[in-house]
C-alpha cells in the first residue's frame, strides 16, 4: 500500500545535546530518550524524497545456480535476467548462491559483538583519517563532519593485497575473512555475466579492470532503535562507488531503493544477497546500467544491522566507458575516465548526497 511520509518535519526534538557521545548505541543506552537530540534531525535536500511506497512491485531475483550452470540455455536466460534487473532496477536479490546460512548469520552476529565492545575497546579501531583500512565510529566521516546520522559503523578495507580486520571480538576476523571471500566469488561471477550482457567476452571486465587485485570494502552498520524514526536518518540517499555492492541484514527492514522516482522498502528473501549496481558499473557500461540510489531508514523498536560489501575494480584501474562500447558517432563516451582510487578519495571528501559521478559525466552525452 502506498504511504506518504511527512515532507515537513515539525515534531519537537530534544534539546539534550549528546556531550562526548561516541556512538548512537551508547546514546540510546545511557538515556531514556523520548525525542531525538536536535543534532540528529535530518532535513531532506529534496522534500519529495519522503514519498515512500511499499507496493506490490516484484524485486528482480537472480538464481545464482543458473548463472553458473553448465547448461548454456540456463546460463543465457540467467544473464538476460541479470541484464534486465540492472537496466530496470539496478537492484536484485541473489538466491541459490551456495553461501551457507551459518556464515551469513555468523557475520551478522560477529558484527553485533563488535558493536557491543566497550567504547574504550572500540577506540583502538577508530582510525585517524577516512582512508585508514580499519575505521569505526558514528555519523558520517564527511569532510565537514557536521552531519549526525542515526548509525554506527565499522569499515574495513579487506582487499586488495591485505585483509584488514579488528582483532576483537574473538573470532570476528576469521568469520569476516570467510564472508568476504564468499562475497568476492559471487561478484566475480556476476561480472563475468555482465561482460556477456554487455556483448563483450566473458573475461573482458576482469581483464580490463584487473579484478585479480580488485578492491573490496566491508562495512557493518548498526542502526539502534530511534524514538522518532521519521525525524532522523540512518543513511541518506546515496549511490555506492564500486561496481556491485552486496548487502545482507538481520531480520529488520530498513533499506529503501529508488525505483521510478519512488522509494521502495526491501524485504529480502531469506538468505538472499541484496545486490545493487554502483558508480563504476554505470561508467564502464557507458550508462547502460545506472547506479542505484538507496538509503537506510529507521524504526523505533529494534536495532537493525546491515553488512554492505562494496566491490570495485583495482584501485590502480582507470575506469571509463569500455572502449568496445564506444563509437564516436552512435555511442559517444558519456563519462570521463578517472583513476578508481582517486574517485574513492574524492567521494569520501564530498558532502552528503553529492557524487563524483556528476564530475565525470560528460554533459549532454549521458541520459
Ligand atoms: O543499511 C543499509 O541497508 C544500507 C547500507 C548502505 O547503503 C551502505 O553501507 O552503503
Ligand atoms: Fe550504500
Amino acid at each position: 500500500m502506498a504511504t506518504t511520509a511527512p515532507t515537513q518535519f515539525a515534531m519537537p526534538t530534544s534539546n539534550v545535546q549528546p556531550s562526548n557521545v561516541t556512538s548512537v548505541k551508547t546514546l540510546t543506552e545511557t538515556a531514556d530518550l523520548k525525542t531525538i537530540p536536535s543534532i540528529y534531525a535530518y532535513t531532506p535536500t529534496n522534500p519529495n524524497e519522503a514519498d515512500v511506497f511499499e507496493d506490490e512491485v516484484s524485486i528482480p531475483i537472480i538464481d545464482f545456480s543458473l548463472l553458473t550452470s553448465a547448461i548454456p540455455e540456463q546460463r543465457s536466460k540467467a544473464i538476460q535476467d541479470l541484464d534486465k534487473a540492472c537496466q530496470d532496477w539496478g537492484f536484485f536479490m541473489v538466491v541459490n548462491h551456495g553461501v551457507p546460512e551459518s556464515l551469513l548469520k555468523g557475520i551478522i552476529s560477529a558484527s553485533n559483538e563488535f558493536f557491543n565492545l566497550t567504547e574504550e575497546e572500540k577506540k583502538e579501531f577508530a582510525g585517524k583519517n577516512i582512508l585508514d583500512p580499519i575505521r569505526c565510529g558514528t555519523s558520517l566521516s564527511t569532510s565537514n563532519g557536521k552531519i549526525f546520522l542515526w548509525r554506527d559503523f565499522v569499515k574495513l578495507v579487506v582487499q586488495p593485497d591485505q585483509f584488514h580486520a579488528p582483532h576483537k571480538p574473538i573470532g570476528f576476523s576469521e568469520v569476516a575473512l570467510e564472508y568476504c571471500n564468499s562475497g568476492r566469488r559471487i561478484v566475480r561471477e556476476l561480472l563475468k555475466a555482465i561482460s556477456e550482457s554487455l556483448g563483450l567476452d566473458n573475461d573482458y571486465v576482469e581483464k580490463t579492470l584487473n579484478l585479480d587485485s580488485s578492491a573490496q570494502v566491508f562495512s557493518a552498520n548498526l542502526y539502534p532503535p530511534c524514538p522518532q524514526p521519521e525525524l532522523a536518518m540512518g543513511l541518506p540517499p546515496h549511490s555506492d562507488h564500486g561496481l556491485f555492492t552486496l548487502l545482507i541484514q538481520n531480520d529488520v527492514p530498513g533499506l529503501q531503493v529508488q525505483h521510478n522516482g519512488k522509494w521502495v522498502t526491501i524485504n529480502p528473501l531469506p538468505n538472499s544477497f541484496l545486490v545493487n549496481t554502483a558508480d563504476q558499473l554505470e561508467i564502464f557500461s557507458n550508462g547502460k546500467y545506472k547506479t542505484l540510489m538507496h538509503r537506510a531508514i529507521l524504526n523505533n523498536k529494534v536495532a537493525r544491522i546491515s553488512i554492505a560489501m562494496a566491490n570495485g575494480p583495482s584501485f590502480e584501474a582507470t575506469v571509463g566507458p569500455a572502449s568496445k562500447l564506444v563509437d564516436s558517432e552512435n555511442h559517444p563516451a558519456a563519462y570521463r575516465p578517472m583513476n578508481y582510487k582517486e574517485y574513492v578519495e574524492q567521494q569520501q571528501l564530498q558532502s552528503l548526497g553529492k557524487t563524483i559521478l556528476d564530475h565525470v559525466r560528460i554533459e549532454g552525452q549521458s541520459k
